[in-house]
């Protein structure tokens, strides 16, 4: 095994509460760069700035249903027919006539409502039908008015933000750049395929961080596979292009795990050293020379879905623009064994507005969470059936 960079065994800090761990995080970055993109694109990035109307919606009245626009009272005279995208009728309607209109069209001037195809019979040029309960009109702007602000700065788009858009009449919106994020995998006993011989292990992080990221709404700009030596880590720590790079292991104090001294070294400032959870003990959150952010995960893998909930997720989510939100609280069942001076992070099931322990922390397994909903937060002084905070897992 090789010695660390110090050349001795260290020693762990005794850690930042949760809570505080999690908000420093949260709100240690801010995104920088504002990028034009095509409204198609947009879904799961953050607006940069308010998503504005520019049309009413709708843009003009317009029939909601397939029938016949009619002024006055029936029987009605059938004096023309409108289409969605066509020509308008001509002349406003009438008292006693009717114009043929397919949901979408324009609603000539006077119609006092629209009969459903269903609900009427035309016959030899004469409309017939029984008055409907509305006027089944959606009239101008009775959803949005332009210059109406239809979605903050810092909303994620979504499917529908995106159609919106499109509809109240923008091509391009204005989105944050998203962080860029280098994963730094250390072990000498990991392989990355097939099955493992003996003494070694596949890597579970790797593909585990990757999906956290991305969800995060940042974009992984590389994964990079490092013997535990201090030197390789140092240059994977300074090479490639990202603002985040993430150290799966290494975080601990034996002499195969080398961040803390190589952080030292390159002059990196400590945030968070350590959190005083179980599991997930050893995370770190340093901001490098060079100033990017630098994330340390514990390398047992259920301890490093732990960081990356505490630690990586609300830093990436600050970086990224995102508003942010607290989150989900739900009465907690089961036994998630609190501790004293400790926060429990416990994989649960979410059922009709409760949440149940699935099992209690096994740092080193994925077992519970790869099934569960969510991890949930339990504080030292939690009593039973009391509601914690729910990090989703989906
Ligand atoms: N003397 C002490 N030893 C340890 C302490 C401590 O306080 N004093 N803390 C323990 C805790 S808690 C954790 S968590 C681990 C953290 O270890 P490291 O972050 O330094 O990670 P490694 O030593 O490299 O690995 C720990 C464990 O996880 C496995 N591993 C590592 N990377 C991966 C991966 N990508 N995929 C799957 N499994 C991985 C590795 O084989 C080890 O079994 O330290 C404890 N020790
Ligand atoms: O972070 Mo460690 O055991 O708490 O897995």
């Amino acid at each position: 095994m090789p010695p660390r960079a110090d050349g001795r065994p260290g020693r762990l800090s005794a850690g930042m509460g949760w809570r505080p761990a999690y908000d420093l995080a949260a709100t240690a970055g801010a995104p920088t760069e504002v990028q034009r993109i095509p409204v198609a694109d947009a879904v799961g990035r953050v607006l940069a700035a308010d998503l504005v109307a520019l049309v009413a919606l709708p843009g003009f009245d317009t029939s909601a249903m397939d029938g016949f626009a009619v002024a006055g009272a029936g029987p009605w005279r059938l004096v023309g027919r409108v289409l969605a995208g066509g020509a308008p009728h001509a002349d406003v309607l009438g008292a006693g006539t009717a114009v043929e209109i397919a949901t979408g069209a324009m609603v000539p001037a006077g119609t006092r409502a629209v009969l459903p195809v269903e609900v009427c019979r035309c016959e030899a040029g004469v409309v017939t039908g029984s008055e409907p309960g509305r006027s089944n009109i959606r009239l101008a702007g009775e959803d949005v008015l332009p210059g109406q602000v239809l979605a903050e700065a810092g909303a994620v788009a979504g499917a529908a933000l995106a159609g919106l858009a499109a509809q109240a009449g923008l091509d391009e919106l204005a989105v944050w750049r998203p962080p860029l994020v280098r994963i730094v995998v250390t072990g000498d006993e990991l392989v990355f395929d097939g099955l493992p011989d003996v003494g070694k292990i596949r890597d579970a992080l790797g593909p585990l961080v990757c999906a956290v990221v991305t969800r995060a709404g940042a974009v992984v700009a590389d994964v990079i596979r490092v013997r535990d030596d201090a030197a390789a880590l140092a240059d994977a720590l300074l090479g490639g292009q990202a603002d985040v790079v993430v150290v799966t292991g290494s975080s601990s104090v034996g002499r195969a795990d080398h961040l803390h001294p190589v952080l030292d070294r390159l002059g990196a400032r400590m945030m968070v050293d350590g959190v005083a959870c179980r599991p997930g003990h050893p995370q770190l959150l340093a901001r490098n020379g060079d100033g990017r952010w630098v994330v340390g995960l514990p390398g047992n893998p259920y301890a490093g879905l732990v960081g990356c909930l505490t630690l990586l997720e609300p830093l990436l989510g600050g970086l990224a623009g995102r508003t942010r939100r607290n989150p989900l609280m739900l009465p907690l069942s089961g036994d998630p064994q609190p501790a004293a001076g400790w926060t429990r992070l416990v994989p649960v099931l979410i059922d009709g507005g409760h949440a149940t322990v699935v099992a209690a922390s096994r740092p080193a397994s994925l077992v519970a969470a790869a099934t569960a909903d969510a991890v949930a937060v339990v504080e030292p002084e939690w009593h039973a059936g009391q509601p914690v905070w729910l990090l989703p897992l989906q």
